[in-house]
């Protein structure tokens, strides 16, 4: 299984850390266009193998996508993140045109791939992904819905005072500060509804904190989050590569599901050795269906902006 992370930056580095952690990967390739960066952070990752106990492979290289060839898997986290201040819809201009070139040069080297797209604003890039290149939509994906689901869960947590691990809950719609919809009336603790615990005030304020989780953390870094952006690209990863049939929300091409055409938007997916391999249509109440149509034309007016 050859996995390639385009971007050795914040969140490529350590979405290849964590890849290569769980040791389910032979091969890990780090691109990136800055001479010499993915050498150095694959030659200080494959440093901790023996530490961290595994044997996946890590290679470093500058902007040679001949490297890449045959991937299983392609995650591209390469562009610009925002800065405290900034939305995530604001860095289209740059990251557009570096999304449009990486996806074609991987797709050239590794016709079969699996794409997995972080860069920002996602859900727009996913899209950009699908109007640009000829890969089948079951092998496009986008990585936001992941992230915020796990913010959604240490919320809520807090929000208990209960451990992580009682708690489960999803994140769909778009991966904007506005756009995120928290599915808080399907949130449970070891399978009791989570509106038995808290008050509808308190989790109104699990659902607006989860949805400015990462200008939160833009805020209090300088720069967007990493640690969790990359140990869900890997969960994805891994669900892909070990064929597990997990269930995340991703950003995936619609085509009437959830009332919703021609956009890229988080829902529940099925994720296997094929990619998406479903699509879950849940249904939601009145009030979910207005914040994820509100959520699709945020989305849509972004899509808007990109020179197809
Ligand atoms: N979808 C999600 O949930 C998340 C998305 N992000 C996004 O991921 C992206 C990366 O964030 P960070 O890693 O923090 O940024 P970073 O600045 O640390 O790393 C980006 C890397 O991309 C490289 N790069 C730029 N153009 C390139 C090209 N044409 N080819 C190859 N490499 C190139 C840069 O040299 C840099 O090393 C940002 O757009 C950010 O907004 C970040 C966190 C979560
Ligand atoms: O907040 C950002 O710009 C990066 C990101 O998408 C996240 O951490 O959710």
């Amino acid at each position: 299984m050859k996995v390639t992370v385009v971007g050795a930056g914040a969140v490529g580095a350590s979405c290849a850390e964590y890849i290569a952690i769980k040791n389910f990967a032979s091969e890990v390739v780090l691109l990136d266009i800055k001479e010499g960066y993915a050498e150095g952070k694959a030659m200080d990752l494959m440093q901790t193998a023996s530490l961290n106990g595994f044997d996946t492979k890590i290679t470093g290289v500058t902007n040679d996508y001949s490297k890449t060839a045959d991937s299983n898997i392609c995650v591209i986290t390469s562009g610009i993140p925002r800065k405290p201040g900034m939305t995530r819809e604001e860095l289209i201009g740059i990251n557009a045109g570096i999304v449009k070139t990486v996806s074609s040069s991987l797709i050239e080297h590794s016709p079969n791939t699996i794409i997995i797209v972080v860069s920002n604003p996602m859900d727009t890039m996913t899209y950009l992904v699908h109007k640009t290149t000829s890969l089948p939509k079951n092998r496009i994906i986008g990585m936001g819905g992941a992230l915020d689901s796990a913010r959604f869960k240490y919320r809520l947590a807090e929000a208990l005072e209960a451990p992580i691990s009682d708690v489960d809950g999803m994140v769909i719609g778009g991966h904007s500060d506005k756009g995120m919809v928290p599915l808080t009336s399907h949130a449970t603790r070891n399978s009791i509804k989570v509106s038995e615990f808290l008050s509808e005030e308190r989790l109104e304020q699990v659902a607006a904190d989860t949805k400015v989780g990462g200008a939160t953390l833009t805020g209090l870094l300088g720069t967007s989050a990493w640690y969790a952006p990359g140990a869900a690209v890997s969960g994805l990863v891994q669900a892909i590569a070990c064929d597990q049939k997990k269930m995340f929300p991703c950003s995936t091409y619609l085509e009437g599901e959830y009332g919703l055409n021609d956009i890229c938007i988080g829902v529940p997916v099925i994720l296997g050795k094929n990619g998406i391999e479903q699509i879950i249509d849940i249904p939601l109440s009145d009030a979910e269906k207005a914040h994820m149509q509100a959520s699709a034309e945020g989305v849509t007016k972004t899509n808007g902006l990109l020179e197809l």
